[in-house]
Order: C-alpha cells, then structure tokens, then sequence
C-alpha cells in the first residue's frame, strides 16, 4: 500500500472544517488587543502586536491550566464594551471564514464581561452582532454560534445555563463550564446542567484536561454533558498491550459505545502540559479506536494556531491525509449542536463534495 501523502497546507487550507472548541476570549487578533487596550486604558506587557503576539504564546507555554488561564486578564480586560465585544466577535467569524471553517461554535463566559457594568443579555447580544457581521463580511461562507460558559471558580449559579436557554433562537446553540478543573468538579454545576436537559437544551463539559476520569465521569453519568471539551484523560482508561491490542475500561468503552464527542485540542494540550508531543497525543490512539474525535483550536492566540495548524501538525505526526480530516470533519458536524436538518445539510451540500472532488 503506498503511504498516505501529507496534504499540502493550501489544501488543509481550503478544507472545509469544523470547530467546535474555541474560546471566542482565546482568539483575539493581537493589533485588535493594543488597540482596545489603548482606547480602555488597560496596561498590556507588550505594545507591538507581534511581540504581543509572542508574550502570549510564551506565557501560556507554562504547563499548567491555571497559569495559562491568567493570561486571558489581557483579552477579557479589553472585552468590556459593546464595540469592543462585536469588533472581537465579527473579527473571529472573518478569521475562522479565511481559515476555511464552515461551520464554527464559540465559546466564552459572559460573566467575565461585566466589569465595566454591562448586563449579561448585552454581552450576548454583542457577541450575536459581531457574528452577524462576521459571516456577512466573508460572503455567508461561514456559520457560526454561540456557546455559553460558566466559570467553575465563580459562585455556582443557574444564571448562565438560564442565559444560554433564554437565547436559543438568538444564536446560542448550547452551555460550558470552564476555568481550572482541579478541585471544582463538573457536579457543582449540577443544578445548571439539569436544567439545560430539562429545556431540552445541549452542554458540553471541560472535562479530563487538567484532572483526570473522575471528571469526565461526572460530565458523563452526573452532568450528561453531550460532549466533553478535550476529555484526553480517558487515556487512562485504556490498557494498550505490548502486542498492541487494547483493553478500555468501562468508562472508556461508555464513551466510545455511545459516540460521546471528544473535543481534542492538541497544541492548546501541549501548552498545559495535558499532553506531551503532538506525536504522543492521545488523538492518534484514540482515534485508531474510532471513538468520536474531533480536532479543535481551543484558543488561537495562546497557541499562536488555527484549523489548518492543528491539522498539519497532526497528518505529520500521524502520517493522515485527507481522508481523515474529512472523517474528523465529519465527526464534528455530526457533533454539532445544531438541529439535525442543518448538519446534515452542511456535511452533504458542504463538506463531503470538496473532499470527493479532491479524492
Ligand atoms: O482549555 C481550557 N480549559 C479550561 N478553561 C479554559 C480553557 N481555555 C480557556 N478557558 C477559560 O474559559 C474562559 C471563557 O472562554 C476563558 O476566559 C478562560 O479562563
Ligand atoms: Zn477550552
């Protein structure tokens, strides 16, 4: 059999892909961070975009969650205004359509943008407008929706999850928690998971990144998270033998049996020190499994990547071609919290006849 070719970086390029993990206060571009800056008055440890740019990569190249989160005090600080949101939000649709992205679900807490006294509905509704002229900016060739987050340091609270459902037919596709995962575990959001199933809504979890199966079990059997956001961990639940063969335990095969999506982010990974190597990602195994992976950004501008970055990496570290980006690309839309009608729209009239033209 003749070995996969890498795909050249201009097709990864104009792939049709999905994300579906990507934190709308990760991905700021950094001359739009000195600019709002200036404007707000907040002080930044560089005033030069590219070193900036730089400061950020390097600060959250720590390897570790907690000291990588402080480095969103410099993209927060600068979110507090209506117009600061919307250039922010319409900014992310731009850059995801450029990168090729179809269809996009962003993520951020509204509860960290209310510090100059906006309520949390105009957080929403600024985010919605910079999305709406995003995709208009780029031709339509994008979708995108929100995905809203609780912080799991803050006072547990229904509001956002009350929030996320309040806005469902403006734009708001579903609820997170996030923030450091050690010592506050998914069932302290129970109350706010509950309620978003009970709305008939969808969650996704922060789970098995900075701690391990005890809380992707929570997001799985406590919380009923559809999907969990990286969920790595669940590594640990798999035996590889010398032969090669491996044995998942019952968490592991609860996960895979039941196609829970995996939010894998592997250079974000690499950063908080969930994983190693791109090479020694758990994507590669975990994917030979077939278990429901999905490849993701979770922050662009701590990981100075894309979509198309995240894929290079991987197609060299595990020799993928095309074929597998269209398989991933395909698990995430399938993944999406999106009605049925519209994914299914997407992966025939979008995604699936780009990759059969190129085969
Ligand atoms: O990988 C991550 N794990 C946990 N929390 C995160 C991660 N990336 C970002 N945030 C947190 O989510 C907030 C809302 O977007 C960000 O402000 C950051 O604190
Ligand atoms: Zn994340």
């Amino acid at each position: 059999m003749e070995p996969t070719r890498v795909p050249p970086v201009e097709d990864l390029r104009s792939a049709p892909k999905v994300l579906l993990h990507d934190h709308l206060d990760g991905g700021l571009r950094p001359a739009t961070i000195v600019d709002l800056a200036a404007e707000a008055g907040h002080e930044l440890p560089a005033t030069d975009p590219q070193a900036l740019g730089r400061w950020f990569a390097e600060a959250a190249d720590s390897g570790s969650l907690v000291r990588y989160l402080e480095t969103f005090e410099h993209t927060v600080g600068v979110m507090q205004t209506p117009a600061a949101i919307t250039r922010v939000a319409r900014e992310c649709a731009e850059d995801l359509a450029a990168d090729g992205v179809v269809y996009a679900e962003i993520r951020y807490a509204p509860e960290l943008h209310v510090q100059q006294g906006l309520a949390l509905d105009q957080v929403v509704a600024a985010v919605e407008e910079g999305f709406r002229q995003g995709v208009e900016l780029s031709g339509g060739r994008i979708v995108v929706r929100q995905l809203l987050t609780a912080m799991r340091q803050a006072a547990p609270s229904l509001e956002i999850a009350e929030l996320a459902i309040r806005y469902r037919d403006r734009g708001v596709a579903g609820f997170d928690i996030a923030g450091p995962e050690a010592g506050y575990p998914p069932t302290r959001f129970l109350d706010a998971f509950d309620y978003v199933r009970q709305e008939n809504g969808h969650a996704t979890c922060h789970a098995g990144e900075a701690f391990g199966l005890p809380s992707i079990w929570e997001a799985v059997q406590w919380c009923g998270a559809d999907r969990l956001g990286h969920g790595v961990r669940i590594i640990d639940d798999i035996a590889v033998a010398e032969d090669g063969t491996s044995k998942l335990g019952l968490l592991a095969s609860y996960v895979r049996d039941k196609r829970i999506p995996l939010e894998m982010c592997p250079s974000s990974n690499l950063q908080t020190g969930a994983a190693t190597s791109i090479a020694e990602h758990p994507i590669g195994l975990l994917a030979d499994l077939r278990f429901r992976v999905t490849v993701n950004t979770d922050n662009r501008l701590m990981s100075g990547t894309s979509m198309t970055n995240e894929f290079a990496l991987l197609c060299e570290a595990f020799g993928w071609g095309l074929d597998k980006v269209e398989w991933l690309t395909v698990n995430a839309m399938k993944s999406a919290f999106l009605p049925y009608d519209e994914r299914y729209r997407l992966i025939m009239d979008v995604i699936k006849p780009w990759y059969a033209e190129r085969r």
